[in-house]
């Protein structure tokens, strides 16, 4: 794999065993197994029959991310505070936060996940590159409700454990794929929340699509999400007009100068196709730290 994503995983792997070095596998697992339920992530998903679609049908619902820099972008928002952000994403009305917790390529941490759930009470996702059973110990440990698999990152054999692990442990398992095949590989091992990144991870370009191309692939029993690349309300309604209701946006909101309202324009109802835009919809009521999209 001579591409931008090889170079991240060999740091990945090199990482990871440097931890496990200093702390068992062993240890974390008796620590993971007696952590308290995670919060549910994926039922705080829209997950109508993902066939169901139309612009009214379902509403929009967004995974906001907290990043401070990535590969593709460089710096973001270096100062970036992930509980004032968790905060910001709960108030405009975000289903789920998810949080880079990657160092040298997102400037992330463990720690960003820890404040950010704890300053809210939505469900939060492990954004990494999970290239280890070791990484889902540790997401539990540190309190994460759900973890990231990326289909093209591990072998088939571990993607099947990886998932099997996750749902002994109560977390849900967001699986990443980017084309048809990587798709048919995450359904073979029995993955039911299908994240589909409009990010090219081998040239890091974005293209919305691959949700449109992939989205009619999706059985109606899974729950899909559209990652990436996702800069404004026109680019949701564009994705929502082919049935999807499920987003997983970072840079856009992590750059916005308003977070709040960044999100909460994204979930605004949307209106008729043909129908005059309304000007004064009023914005989404949530309470500070509670997801207003109950299921
Ligand atoms: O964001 C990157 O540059 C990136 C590069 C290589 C692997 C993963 C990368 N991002 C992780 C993500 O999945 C995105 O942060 C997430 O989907 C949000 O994307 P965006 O809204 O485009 O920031």
């Amino acid at each position: 794999m001579s591409d931008r994503l090889a170079k991240i995983l060999e740091v990945k792997r090199r990482e990871v065993a440097a931890r496990a070095a200093q702390r068992p596998l062993e240890d974390l697992r008796r620590l993971a197994e007696a952590m308290p339920k995670p919060r549910p992530f994926a039922s705080a998903l829209y997950a109508g029959r993902q066939n169901n679609s139309g612009p009214q049908s379902g509403s929009v619902h967004i995974i906001a991310e907290i990043k401070r820099a990535s590969p593709s972008k460089g710096m973001l928002r270096p100062d970036l505070n992930p509980a004032v952000y968790a905060q910001a994403y709960a108030r405009g009305g975000a289903a789920a936060l998810s949080v880079l917790t990657d160092s040298p390529f997102f400037r992330g941490s463990l720690d960003d996940l820890k404040a950010a759930r704890s300053a809210v009470s939505l469900p939060v996702l492990r954004k990494d590159f999970t290239v280890s059973v070791y990484q889902i110990y540790e997401a539990r440990v540190s309190e994460a409700d759900a973890v990231l698999l990326i289909v093209r990152a591990v072998p088939e054999g571990f993607l099947r454990d990886a998932l099997a692990l996750c749902d002994a442990l109560g977390l849900s398992a967001l699986t990443e794929v980017h084309d048809e095949a990587e798709l048919e590989t995450a359904l073979r091992c029995g993955a039911r929340l299908v994240g589909v990144n409009n990010r090219n991870l081998k040239t890091f370009e974005t293209s919305l699509d691959t949700s449109l191309r992939l989205r009619p692939m999706i059985p109606v029993d899974c729950i899909m999400v559209a990652e990436s690349g996702i800069r404004d309300r026109s680019d949701i309604e564009r994705l929502v007009a082919a049935g999807i209701r499920n987003f997983l946006v970072g840079e856009s909101l992590v750059r916005a100068s308003n977070p709040e309202t960044a999100v909460r324009r994204l979930i605004e109802p949307m209106v008729a196709a043909g129908d005059v835009r309304a000007t004064n919809v009023s914005p989404p009521r949530a309470k500070s730290g509670a997801s207003h999209h109950g299921h």
